[in-house]
């Protein structure tokens, strides 16, 4: 029987959100933006297991959040290391999605895309096509253009094969953008599921109001 586990990243120290805490604490609508990613994967009815990944220092602070079927684990000096850390955690599951806490704005109909995706491959992840022309650029001066075609804007919750992803870590030495890297450097399959414009991740300090925005109109305000 295929049960889906949630690894929830939130080790990071928020840096370039900036503010008097890391983001994953900081208040979004009046509750920390890791009450908001949790509360999405425990009220989803298909996550049988959620482990939350957080940095030796905030090993306490997530207690009012936690369910029964939540825990929480310490994460590493980089994303992937918090992920290794995070999966060595799972225990009740087939298959696993792995997210960022930095993305509260998740919808269960995302995750459910992701969940489905995985009955017909080893891996599944979110992303947005570009629809802008790319440019590179230095000194505030255009010194080039990109091709977009073929680009995509890579989103969380990434998910996969539990052992696979495993293994696919265990191979991979050092650090990696996302779990999606991780996965096809282990030659594992992933398939593109459609992302949500939504689904944005809290890096910097103006995208604590647009996730504001995007709550009120969720709420109708
Ligand atoms: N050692 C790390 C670094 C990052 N993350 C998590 O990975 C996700 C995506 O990383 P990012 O948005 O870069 O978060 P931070 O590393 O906290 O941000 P910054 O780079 O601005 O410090 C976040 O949910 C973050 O908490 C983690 O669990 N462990
Ligand atoms: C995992 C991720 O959210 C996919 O877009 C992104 O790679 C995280 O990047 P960051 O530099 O750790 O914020």
């Amino acid at each position: 029987m295929t049960k889906t586990a949630a690894v929830i990243v939130a080790a990071g120290r928020g840096v370039r959100a900036g503010g008097a805490e890391p983001k994953q604490w900081q208040a979004l609508c009046g509750k920390p933006v890791l009450a908001h990613t949790l509360a999405a994967f425990q009220s989803h009815p298909d996550i049988a297991q959620i482990v939350v990944v957080l940095h030796p220092d905030d090993m306490m602070r997530a207690d009012a959040y936690l369910d029964a079927r939540t825990q929480v684990v310490a994460g590493g000096p980089e994303r992937a290391a918090s992920v290794r850390n995070g999966l060595r955690m799972v225990d009740d599951a087939t298959q696993v999605l792995i997210h960022d806490v930095a993305r509260p704005m998740i919808t269960h109909a995302l995750i459910s895309r992701v969940i489905d995706a995985l009955a017909t491959t080893t891996g599944a992840a979110p992303a947005l096509a570009v629809t802008d022309a790319l440019w590179t650029g230095k000194d505030n001066r255009v010194t080039g253009t990109q091709d977009r075609r073929g680009l995509y804007r890579a989103q969380t919750p990434q998910g996969f094969d539990l052992k696979s992803i495993i293994a696919a870590h265990d191979a991979h030495a050092g650090g990696a953008a996302d779990d999606v890297e991780v996965a096809r450097a282990f030659g594992l399959e992933v398939a593109i599921v459609p992302g949500d414009e939504d689904n944005l991740k809290i890096t910097l300090p103006e995208d604590f109001a647009r996730a504001e925005r995007i709550l009120r109109g969720r709420d109708g305000h």
